[in-house]
């Protein structure tokens, strides 16, 4: 049941939870079109799960607000069909049959796709006997994947979903779910620790830092966007105006910025470097992490100071 809705698949406004004092998320704004597949990233504690959380309207705001799929979260029966969560560690009801996964989940779920079901359980080759305490790690995650999908949800999210699979599971796991997303025409957002991961599936990237957004968007553009700056030792001074400074490194032979700008790469004494979508995530993490940055960047010719 697709919608031809053009909503936003995740929208927030000044979003903001607090855990009495503590601060989960501070003041974030996003605007995520739908279709994609977005990675969520960030440090323990960053406030990764808290999102997930309210995306699925298991918790609430303290402020601000948030829509998905151009909805409150969790608001009706309706809603609640077109999302679809696998909290960490994909849980699974350990006494319950595999079987009994797919009858419990044909009844909840209005849109319930018996044959994607049964034709995935099939594929991985799964026993419907098989009780689900007794499944692999790696078994159980393609099983909350599977309910997962075959509600046929629009939007598809997952707290750290391949955290606990080894490698070769892992990445049957990636697999699957990019398929899945196609073949619903779904959009689905993964947080995750593992950057290699969120390299290979997403197309979207938010990065999470001390509670606020540090940087999101498509990865195409963020790749185009950002780029580090090489420079002989005190070159920093020369850097060209216009350009962000996310991060400055500095050693006894040269000096290193990551920058972003939306302009053309400037030629001048320094040489331009492309980034890995891992090391722009590390420079904003970096960033986040150091008290004095206060998160915000720096424009050209400060950082040297
Ligand atoms: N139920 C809760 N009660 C009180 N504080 C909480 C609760 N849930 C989360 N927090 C706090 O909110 C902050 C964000 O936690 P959250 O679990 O969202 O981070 P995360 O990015 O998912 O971390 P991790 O990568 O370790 O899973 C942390 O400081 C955490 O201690």
């Amino acid at each position: 049941m697709q919608r031809n809705d053009s909503s936003p698949a995740l929208r927030a406004d000044g979003l903001t939870k607090r855990y009495g004092r503590r601060p989960a998320l501070t003041d974030c704004h996003l605007d995520i079109p739908r279709g994609r597949i977005i990675g969520l990233v960030g440090p323990n504690g960053a406030g990764k799960s808290t999102l997930l959380q309210l995306a699925c309207g298991l918790i609430t705001p303290t402020a601000g607000s948030l829509e998905v799929l151009g909805s409150r979260p969790g608001t009706n029966a309706a809603q609640l069909a077109r999302v679809a969560f696998v909290a960490q560690d994909t849980p699974v009801y350990a006494e319950l049959t595999v079987a009994d996964h797919l009858r419990m989940g044909a009844g909840l779920n209005p849109c319930w796709d018996t044959g994607l079901a049964n034709r995935r359980i099939g594929q991985l080759g799964l026993d419907p006997r098989q009780k689900a305490g007794r499944l692999s790690g790696g078994q159980r995650a393609q099983l909350a994947l599977t309910v997962a999908v075959a509600k046929r949800p629009e939007l598809l999210i997952f707290d750290e979903p391949a955290a606990a699979l080894d490698p070769l599971a892992r990445d049957g796991f990636l697999h699957n779910l990019m398929a899945f997303v196609a073949e619903l025409g779904a959009s689905a957002v993964l947080s995750s620790h593992l950057l290699a991961d969120v390299e290979r599936v997403c197309d979207y990237l938010i990065v999470l830092g001390g509670s606020r957004v540090q940087i999101a968007g498509e990865v195409r553009d963020l790749l185009a966007s950002h780029y580090r700056l090489v420079t002989p030792r005190g070159g920093l001074d020369r850097l060209p105006t216009g350009v962000e400074v996310v991060r400055a490194e500095r050693n006894e032979r040269r000096d290193s910025v990551v920058v972003r700008s939306d302009g053309p790469r400037p030629a001048g004494p320094w040489s331009v470097e492309s980034l890995q979508l891992e090391e722009l995530v590390l420079s904003y993490l970096s960033r986040a992490a150091e008290p004095s940055a206060a998160n915000a960047g720096t424009m050209a010719g400060e950082a040297a100071r």
